[in-house]
């Protein structure tokens, strides 16, 4: 690899190149002191840690190739040129004789109270293997790291808290898991399975049916807390004898509940992330498991970056959360609502000199994310006199977090469990500064009696409400414009609709023995027959292609049962008279009703058949997903297994080929294909 082992004394005489707030901006030594030292505070905090030097891991005798500069710069050697270094500036630098006290008091004791205030933070650590990310955040007895640390910190703010007031009530509680191999695996019950993550409408990253095990103090989280650790995937490797294998995620979240009529309830998450290391697999020797387990680390650690590249990136594009499971499981760290500290480990020998370089580099762009924290908060006014039932209330329990999602509850029992079942009758408001998407506005809308109009608007809403859920949130503003404009539409076509149902009962009162006017009514134009009161919503105008206007009919063959008229759905109408049935819906199109005739195909003229039959193999062919659910009798399902059939079969060489989708048998090819070729003559 040629490393060059740098003299540090000689370095103040060359040029450096130094890495401050942005990438690599080569500056004279003599810029050094003030041009990178950019006191901006960025949102995501990152702090450097330099693990001691360990002579094991310097085989060749090098030394070490970083050094710190001071509390929040560092160097290393470029690689490219012997007589300059890299400088790097962070928000703090720990150097190898930093104490785990002193990491925890100025790095991740701030944050702390956040937590307790209804707002989430993030703690993680990164860097390479055997860099001391494991050291950072767990520790060991005599050296404890900032998990048990940050833990007892809570506690112990929560007394604080509790004796400065009595209004609020708090309760703790844990979840931890870990990715491994990509699956999310629940480090309290380790028979579970890989659990699936979800986002609810507020944007919270949820995983149903991860335990949540309520804690009573910190020796109790001790005590639900190592025996789980002990599950957590470790391994050697020739890089670190006990490599974590896995991405850890602890979970610790503080609810707090306001006494008296109106019940406020906080929560807020905070997330103690121990990364695995990214991994150079020459060097660490890693084979089969091992290399496998590797290639998922460095997966999700290159998509980690791109998340970061992608915040970065001005012009809001597309952040790749969704491509690993880590990178869904950090998206509030990164980019989102909790306030983030990074505490990057680097190991000072010049075996981790690349490792250490990208470290450095990831970290130095990390610190340009911006999260926006805000305060997670349900109010709930209760008309029942009941307080929600908060975490007190499974207090002492390990309970599967699933078993409190409720299915359908508007509030998103299911789409946030931090959402605790609520008292029947009580109104419970989510306060917090991101808009609210329109799910539960979706959710009111009376699918079933939809016309067609009102469910592609609908469906326009639902396929915005996905959007929405991967947008970034300005692009999320301009949504919601465009959804709040598609709901007044639903309400403008749901009125009309309305009051020509109220005309055509109107109409038919009036006339119970004529036939309705059609000029009266245009929908209704092939008027039905009289209908009872209870009978008129089946005379909703739900198809517009029972519109047609007079059939071609042969000269030759005059339409025998339908004399009386020479359209088919005139014909239909009569024939309705005859028997007072009433049909609804495009399975049971008033075409069915001229198709019952068994000769009506010879009454039509063969060359308009002919024609007709070529247009419906056409559609069948090209059509268009809309041009095929345009066809009689053609539905949304059916209009995609055509889809399908063709993708996979290639053209239907003839309608009868229709036969073979799914579900289409003779007898409903039959209807389909009179029905469809009376429209299509009639047109
Ligand atoms: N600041 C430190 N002071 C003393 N020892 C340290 C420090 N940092 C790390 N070590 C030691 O270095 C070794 C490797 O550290 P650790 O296991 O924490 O690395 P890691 O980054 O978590 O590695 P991996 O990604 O492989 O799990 C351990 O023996 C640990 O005790």
């Amino acid at each position: 690899m040629g490393m060059i082992n740098t003299n540090w004394s000689r370095n103040t005489s060359v040029t450096v190149c130094l890495l401050g707030e942005h990438m690599a901006q080569r500056v004279g030594v003599s810029d050094a002191g003030t041009g990178g030292a950019s006191k901006r505070v960025s949102r995501v905090r990152v702090a450097v840690r330099l693990r001691p030097y360990m002579e094991a891991h310097d085989e060749k005798g090098e030394g070490p190739c970083v050094r710190g500069l001071g509390p929040q710069s560092l160097e290393i050697t470029n690689w490219r040129n012997a007589t300059e270094t890299l400088q790097y500036q962070f928000d703090v630098f720990y150097g190898e004789q930093a104490s785990q006290q002193e990491v925890f008091l100025s790095s991740v004791k701030p944050v702390l109270p956040h937590v307790l205030s209804g707002q989430n933070a993030s703690i993680f650590a990164y860097g390479p293997t055997g860099a001391g990310k494991t050291h950072t955040m767990l520790g060991s007895s005599e050296q404890p790291g900032v998990i048990p640390r940050a833990v007892r910190e809570v506690f112990h703010l929560v007394r604080e808290r509790e004796k400065e007031s009595e209004d609020w009530e708090y309760s703790v509680g844990m979840s931890y898991l870990e990715i491994y191999n990509e699956k999310v695996l629940d480090l309290l019950a380790p028979n579970s399975q890989d659990l699936p993550i979800r986002e609810d409408k507020g944007r919270n990253i949820l995983i149903p049916g991860l335990t949540h095990t309520p804690l009573t103090s910190f020796s109790h989280f001790h005590t639900v807390f190592l025996p789980a650790s002990l599950n957590r995937t470790t391994a050697s490797t020739k890089l670190n004898q006990r490599s974590s294998r896995s991405h850890a995620i602890l979970l610790i979240k503080v609810v707090r509940s306001q006494q008296g009529p109106t019940h406020r309830q906080q929560t807020g998450k905070l997330y103690l992330v121990d990364l695995a290391g990214s991994e150079d697999n020459r060097r660490t020797g890693n084979q089969g498991l091992r290399l496998k387990e590797s290639g998922a680390i460095n997966l999700s650690l290159f998509t980690l970056s791109k998340v970061v590249d992608a915040l970065n990136a001005s012009g809001g594009c597309r952040v790749p959360y969704r491509d690993s499971k880590l990178t869904r499981l950090l998206q509030d760290s990164l980019g989102g609502s909790a306030h983030s500290v990074m505490i990057t480990n680097i190991a000072p020998e010049y075996k981790y000199y690349f490792d250490t370089f990208t470290a450095l580099n990831f970290a130095a762009k990390s610190k340009l994310i911006v999260n926006r924290p805000f305060v997670r908060e349900i109010v709930c006014s209760s008309t029942t006199g009941k307080r929600p039932q908060d975490e007190k209330g499974s207090r002492g329990t390990a309970e599967p977090q699933k078993k409190k999602v409720k299915a359908g509850d508007k509030e998103g029992q299911e789409g946030n469990p931090d959402c605790v079942p609520r008292p029947s009758r009580s109104v419970c408001v989510y306060m917090h500064c991101c808009p609210t998407t329109t799910a539960d506005t979706v959710a009111d809308a009376p699918t079933g009696d939809l016309s067609p109009p009102v469910s592609s608007v609908l469906d326009r809403l639902l396929a915005l409400e996905k959007l929405m859920m991967g947008t970034p949130e300005r692009e999320r503003l301009n949504l919601l414009k465009t959804v709040a404009q598609s709901r007044r539409e639903i309400q403008e076509l749901k009125e009309k609709q309305k009051e020509l149902e109220s005309r055509a009962l109107q109409l038919r009162e009036a006339n119970s023995t004529t036939e309705p006017l059609a000029q009266d009514l245009p929908l209704f134009q092939n008027s039905l027959p009289p209908l009872s009161r209870k009978q008129s919503t089946a005379a909703r105008p739900k198809k517009q292609q029972a519109v047609v206007s007079p059939l071609q009919v042969s000269q030759e063959c005059p339409l025998q049962p339908c004399t009386a008229v020479n359209n088919p759905v005139l014909c239909s109408s009569v024939k309705r008279k005859q028997n007072g049935e009433v049909l609804e819906g495009k399975e049971n199109s008033v075409m069915d009703e001229c198709a019952l005739s068994s000769d009506w195909e010879s009454r039509l003229d063969p060359a308009v058949l002919e024609k007709s039959r070529q247009h419906i193999l056409q559609v069948l062919n090209s059509g268009s997903l809309k041009e095929l659910k345009a066809l009689q009798l053609i539905g949304d399902k059916k209009a995609k297994l055509i889809m399908g059939w063709r993708e996979v079969h290639g053209s239907f060489s003839q309608v009868e080929d229709l036969k073979n989708i799914e579900g289409i048998t003779a007898k409903r090819f039959s209807s389909f294909i009179k029905a469809n070729l009376l429209s299509a003559v009639g047109r």
